[in-house]
This record gives C-alpha cells, sequence and structure tokens, in this order.
C-alpha cells in the first residue's frame, strides 16, 4: 500500500511539474528575467515594462518559491544560472530555444491526434522540412550550440589532426552553420561549405558574415537528397540529419562515403534511440508530436551504423554529449 501511495504521489508531481513549466514559459514570454540581472522592486520592474503591478508580484513571488529567481527583501534577482541563460543581457541567452522546442514539440490536443489518426498528407510526403520550421530552429538554436556542441567538436578534431589540417570541410544542413564555422576557425587554412535548403541558408550566410569569414566558407543551397553535395572534403559533419534520409538511408549513406577524400571523417551526431524505442525518453518524447502529426523518421542508433559500415565506413570513435550520440567514422 506504501509504495501505491508513492506512485500516486508521483502523478500529482506531475501535475506540479507542469504547473512549474507554464509559470516558466509566461516568465520568458514576459522577458521577467531580463529586468533581474540587479536587484530590482516590483515597483521599478512595473515602471519599466508597464506590467499590473498587483499581478507582477504574484508572478515575481510564484517564480522565487520554485527558485527560479531570488528574493532579497522586497526586491527581486537573478540566481546566477537566471542571468547567464535566461537574460537577453547574456550571450548565452537560451529562453527563445526553449520557447521554441516547447512550441515545436507541444502535446496539446494530442488526445484528437490519437482518436482521428496522422494527417494523410504528411505520412506520404514524409519530410521534416515541411513539418518544422527549420529556419527559426538554426537561428534560436545559436547559443545552445556555443554552449554545447561546438567544444566537443574541436576536441576530438584536435585528437584526429594533431600535426595536419584538413583542407575542406562540409557541414551538411548545417542549420546556422555555426558547428562548422567554428572549426574552419579551429584549422585556420581550412575551407567550408555550409549545405542547407535555401530559406535556412540565409541564416548561415549571416552567421558567415558575422564572423567575417566569407572568403573561406561558403553556402550551398540544396535538398540533400536529391542534389549534389560537392566532393573532395575531409570532413562531413552531419549533426541532427540522418533521419532526415531515412527513405533513401543507404543512397544517402553512399553520397557521404564518394564526397569524402580517402581517409576523410564523418562526425555524425544521432539521438542514439535503442531499437524498441524506448530510449532515451527525453528524445522519444520530443519527437512525439511530430511522429503523431504523422512523420516516420526516426532511426535506431543500429540501423545507422549498419548502414555506415555497409557503405565501407570503419568507426573510429564514439563520444556522448549530454542527450546526443557522437560517432566520428572514417572511410
Ligand atoms: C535538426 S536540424 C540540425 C541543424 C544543425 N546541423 C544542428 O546540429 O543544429 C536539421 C537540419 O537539416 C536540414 N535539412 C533537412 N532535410 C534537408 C534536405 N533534404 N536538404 C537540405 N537540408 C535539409 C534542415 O533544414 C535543418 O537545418
Amino acid at each position: 500500500m506504501n509504495n501505491k501511495k508513492l506512485v500516486a504521489n508521483t502523478y500529482y508531481k506531475m501535475v506540479t511539474n507542469h504547473r512549474e513549466s507554464q509559470l516558466f514559459f509566461a516568465a520568458l514570454k514576459l522577458d521577467i528575467f531580463s529586468y533581474l540581472d540587479n536587484e530590482i522592486s516590483i515597483e521599478e520592474i512595473a515602471d519599466q515594462s508597464t506590467y499590473d503591478i498587483r499581478n507582477l508580484k504574484l508572478i515575481l513571488n510564484a517564480l522565487a518559491s520554485i527558485h527560479l529567481i531570488e528574493k532579497h527583501e522586497n526586491k527581486f534577482v537573478n540566481t546566477e544560472e537566471g542571468k547567464f541563460y535566461l537574460s537577453k543581457s547574456s550571450k548565452y541567452y537560451i529562453g527563445d530555444a526553449i520557447l521554441f522546442r516547447n512550441e515545436m514539440m507541444s502535446l496539446d490536443n494530442i488526445e484528437n491526434r490519437v482518436r482521428f489518426g496522422p494527417d494523410k498528407a504528411i505520412t506520404q510526403h514524409n519530410q521534416g522540412q515541411k513539418v518544422y520550421n527549420f529556419t527559426k530552429l538554426a537561428k534560436v538554436s545559436i547559443p545552445e550550440i556555443y554552449l554545447w556542441r561546438i567544444e566537443p567538436l574541436i576536441n576530438l578534431m584536435n585528437t584526429i589532426y594533431q600535426d595536419s589540417e584538413p583542407n575542406k570541410i562540409l557541414d551538411l544542413g548545417g542549420g546556422s552553420g555555426a558547428m562548422g564555422i567554428e572549426l574552419c576557425k579551429a584549422f585556420p587554412n581550412s575551407k567550408g561549405v555550409i549545405f542547407e535548403e535555401p530559406k535556412v541558408s540565409l541564416v548561415a550566410e549571416d552567421l558567415i558574415s558575422k564572423n567575417n569569414l566569407s572568403t573561406r566558407v561558403s553556402v550551398q543551397k540544396g535538398d540533400f537528397i536529391k542534389d549534389d553535395i560537392g566532393s573532395g572534403y575531409d570532413i562531413i559533419i552531419a549533426s541532427g540529419i540522418i533521419d532526415f534520409a531515412k527513405d533513401h538511408l543507404q543512397d544517402f549513406v553512399k553520397k557521404l562515403y564518394d564526397a569524402l577524400n580517402k581517409n576523410g571523417i564523418i562526425y555524425l551526431i544521432t539521438h542514439g534511440f535503442s531499437e524498441d524505442y524506448l530510449e532515451p525518453s527525453e528524445t522519444i518524447l520530443g519527437w512525439l508530436s511530430s511522429h503523431l502529426d504523422g512523420l516516420n523518421l526516426l532511426l535506431p542508433d543500429k540501423v545507422i551504423q549498419d548502414a555506415m559500415t555497409d557503405s565501407g565506413f570503419r568507426l573510429y570513435k564514439q563520444d556522448k554529449s549530454g542527450n546526443h550520440s557522437i560517432k566520428v567514422y572514417q572511410k
């Protein structure tokens, strides 16, 4: 009975967690954290924001009650983490990324999607780019990439290229191109290509010009399934893209193989799905929305590994970064 009661408590905890998330998202939408870099009173925030002072007080107290902000006497201030991640004055502000991801993975109306099934058009085309807003994703995920993806990439490439440099690097489906751009910066004699679909490629063009790298990094626009992706590469970064080639997996992997020089390297980031699709649970839940809508994209790691080795790649190194699995294959 005690055990049953404990389990029941976890159900109620989920209700509280949901409420906490709603409060957090509201605070992000109201940009509350950006007012709190220094201790500030409710009156001052109300003055600057024109928000209703009574309800502002309720929201701030509630945020402090769950330790998302701190209350000192009658003033409020960000926690150290809040200042770093949630205030727009920080270059590592991830509030927009969190809000966008929450919207992109929303399970609102999940019941109807179970009652009435997926959208038949989506099931038929099975193309991620028609369901996801990849342009917005490319923009909002830039700070996330700088926080968590660049360092493992560069550290690993430095262990491979100890006495030499890669000449040509491709960031395939690179989104903003941040990974390709930073890798080119780490190897100053290299040239880079960011391959993206035309709309998303504008985000990459922008980041290249902000980094003054237009002479070394170019953008190639196209569809990586149908179009030529170029050749003569020493490194291909394939981060978060292979699922989008699911219906053409073997041809796609062969295309990567052919585009590489001898001994060339693929830096592959996947979700590390188990074959029974039970792990990792956070990512299974993250993809649930688009899959209820009709997509059918997810590839277990075993299937990806088999496709890579069947095409002639050998697994060279592997690593894990948060929820992502990193595998380096060599031709
Ligand atoms: C999940 S995002 C990953 C972006 C980036 N590589 C990263 O790790 O943040 C997938 C990217 O693949 C691109 N993509 C998907 N299908 C594509 C296709 N057929 N041709 C070109 N790009 C594609 C999308 O535009 C999107 O930017």
